[in-house]
């Protein structure tokens, strides 16, 4: 064994490989890793996900045969027959977790799918033991992690049996973040250079971050340094977006209810049941008349005023006297108004009109609207995916047509999180460190105003277990589930692993390319009993990021699940007031005014945008007055700036004028 830096044994613990139902892949692959690297593999066994069988081969190449370094592959996911960990857990003598920590660590710089490691590590007698994943790719990934310390940690092992506390101790003095952090936690009586233990306060070595609840917890210094999720483009982002938006289902749906039929998106052609008018109607006050008899003095034979009554028939060398919306009466083919008439002779008490005298030629049809003139029985009056406003709604009533079959809206459940965050009507002045809550008010605003309604989920915490318990309560009642903060590169920034794990969501992006809203994250979980799946917004906690990434990426699809066939909000151009500098490296969505202004030269208008000035994530206030978002470009060493002037696409998030 000398020149190499001790033995190893692999194990791959597989059913269908010990059944040799597959080949080995991963086992090979280590032995050559590790031979490389100047280990003396000395085994390379095949044992069934069991338990006994496991712990049967680990406890003779430890115990009998003191293998420095044994190395298991396989059976440490979340699948019910894996049981690598359960297996190892009891034959540790010492745990290793560091070395546990450095795999996942490296790992989850790849796919955040690492954090479903199980792995456990640790010390049996005088052999190391470390648990891999089970895949080529992830075993080789892990073992490439933690290979530069292992000959340090099996000489460590090896070299004192039982002065346990000294091994322990040395380790602490190993180079590596993990291994501090153990010598710290641990060893009590080792003077060190953190001041946890005498302030009481939270600093240094001592804080975790907290990665899901009752599960995996990593010190605050191996935090992940990088984002593990790449920065996809606005463009891909929306796409993936409405990709996953789908359209809900109908219901049927009252005129009665414009709170839920105003802003829905009809499911069904509907078609006029009566006619409208449903009687000949006169369009004028004034008197039904027969057109060929001619301007002179005629008897007024009866009145007809709106609501009906006798049907009477009219005879040549008569006239009616009718109201607006009146029958006109049957054999009048005219009506001539009021104003071109005078009266000739009143009842002798002087209250009823006798003899009337026309003093025009009516034309035949004048001032009245034949039946079915303005909607015709059995027309289609509305069409499958309009847009119910309020007059979809009149017309809808003015043929008796009282239910619709309409797409549901979706609800929107809005949850604010952060410790620091209280209610904006808290009593000032608030404690030092504390915010307003102006995220949920704002967004339950721009829902409102969108024509949906939200659910109010209030403050979560900074706990994994509490934003997990609120975050299910909320996908319970609604169909987009929106909260804000929690979603960058703090130690408290939840959101996204408690998505991933203890929501079992998927998250489609965690960041995105653009200013404000980097850390726009969007996620799906599959509905349960049958229902469709719920939409995930987790935006970011500044104000301005949460506002604006609601715009870009929540109102379309909540406009797509509502049945919109143009869900993307509209986009004109406008002409620059001021000269607007660039991002350097994020392309911008600058807030600004647009207003309709003259157009010099020739007819018509054009739209100027006035930006609403500095542009900083929190500063609210860059929103006030804002109807649209300036797309600018990310900067590049040649254009620093888009000039007064210049011609910009804006989305309207807005009235115009
Ligand atoms: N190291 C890095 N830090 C940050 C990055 C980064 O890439 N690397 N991104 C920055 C960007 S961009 C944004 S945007 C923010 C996003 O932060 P989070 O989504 O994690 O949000 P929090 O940390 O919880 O809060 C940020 C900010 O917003 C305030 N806030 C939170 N909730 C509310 C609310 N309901 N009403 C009003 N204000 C709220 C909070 O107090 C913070 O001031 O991260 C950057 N950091
Ligand atoms: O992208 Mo953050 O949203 O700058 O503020
Ligand atoms: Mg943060």
């Amino acid at each position: 064994m000398s020149g190499t830096k001790g033995s190893v044994a692999i194990i791959s613990v597989s059913d269908r490989v010990s059944q040799g139902l597959a080949e080995d892949r991963s086992g090979p692959l280590l032995a050559d890793q590790l031979s490389g690297d100047g280990w003396n593999v000395q085994e390379l066994a095949t044992v069934p996900d069991d338990i006994l069988a496991i712990q049967d081969v680990v406890k003779r190449l430890a115990d009998v045969e003191g293998v420095n370094l044994i190395v298991t592959t396989g059976g440490t996911g979340f699948a019910p027959r894996d049981v690598t960990p359960e297996a190892i857990n009891p034959l540790l003598e010492k745990t290793a977790p560091g070395i546990v920590t450095a795999m996942i660590t490296t790992s989850l710089e790849t796919t955040p799918m690492a954090a479903l490691s199980r792995s456990v590590c640790g010390i049996r007698k005088r052999s190391v033991i470390i648990t891999l994943p089970g895949s080529p790719k992830g075993s080789k990934e892990n073992l490439e992690a933690v290979l530069p310390v292992l000959a340090h940690a099996v000489e460590l092992a090896k070299g004192d049996v039982e002065g346990a506390d000294e091994t322990h101790r040395k380790m602490g003095e190993a180079k590596g973040p993990s291994h501090k952090h153990r010598h710290h936690h641990h060893c009590h009586h080792h003077h060190h250079s953190h001041h946890r233990d005498h302030d009481g306060q939270k600093h240094g070595t001592a804080e975790v971050v907290q990665l899901v609840d009752g599960g995996i917890t990593v010190p605050v210094a191996m935090r992940p340094r990088k984002s593990l999720y790449p920065l996809v483009s606005y463009e891909a982002a929306l796409s993936t977006v409405m990709a996953h938006a789908d359209t809900l289902l109908p219901a049927h749906m009252s005129i009665d209810n414009p709170r839920e039929l105003v802003g829905s998106v009809l499911a069904e052609d509907v078609a006029a049941q009566e006619a409208v008018p449903g009687y000949r109607a006169s369009i004028v006050d004034g008197y039904a008349v027969v057109a060929s008899d001619g301007p002179g003095e005629y008897p007024v034979i009866a009145g007809s005023i709106a609501g009906g009554g006798a049907r009477i028939n009219l005879q040549k060398g008569q006239i009616a006297r009718v109201a607006t919306g009146a029958p006109v009466p049957a054999g009048a083919n005219a009506v001539v108004m009021v104003e071109n008439t005078s009266l000739i002779k009143a009842s002798d008490d002087g209250t009823v009109e006798e003899i009337v005298q026309l003093h025009e030629t009516a034309a035949e049809g004048q001032n009245i609207r034949e039946i079915g003139s303005d909607i015709a029985i059995g027309e289609d009056i509305l069409q499958k995916g309009s847009l119910i406003t309020p007059s979809e709604i009149g017309v809808l009533a003015s043929v008796g047509v009282t239910q619709v079959l309409a797409i549901r809206k979706p609800v929107v459940g809005l949850l604010s999180t952060g410790n620091e965050v209280v209610e904006a009507k808290t009593p000032g002045p608030i404690p030092y460190g504390v915010i307003r809550d102006s995220n949920r008010p704002t967004l339950a605003a721009a829902v409102k105003v969108a024509g949906f309604d939200s659910i109010d989920l209030g403050i979560a915490p900074d706990s994994a277990e509490e934003l997990a318990k609120i975050i299910r309560k909320g996908l319970d009642q609604a169909d987009v589930l929106v909260t804000t903060g929690g979603v960058s590169m703090g130690e408290l920034d939840l959101l996204k692993p408690v998505l991933e794990r203890a929501l079992g969501a998927t998250i489609h992006f965690g960041r995105v390319l653009l200013k404000p809203g980097k850390p726009t994250t969007f996620a799906t979980i599959p509905g349960t009993d049958g229902g469709r799946r719920k939409l995930i917004f987790a935006l970011p906690g500044n104000p301005v990021s949460a506002s604006v990434t609601f715009y870009l990426f929540v109102l379309p699809a909540l406009r797509k699940m509502a049945g919109y066939s143009d869900p993307i909000l509209p986009v004109v151009r406008a002409e620059l007031a001021d000269t607007i500098q660039l991002d350097p490296s994020r392309p911008e969505f600058h807030r600004a005014h647009i207003a309709i202004a003259p157009s010099s030269g020739h007819q018509g208008t054009r739209l100027v945008a006035y930006s609403t000035g500095s542009q900083r994530s929190s500063r609210m206030v860059s929103m006030r007055g804002a109807n649209a978002l300036l797309k600018m470009p990310a900067g590049t060493q040649g254009r620093m700036e888009v000039a007064q002037g210049e011609v910009v696409d804006a989305v309207l998030i807005g009235q115009l004028g």
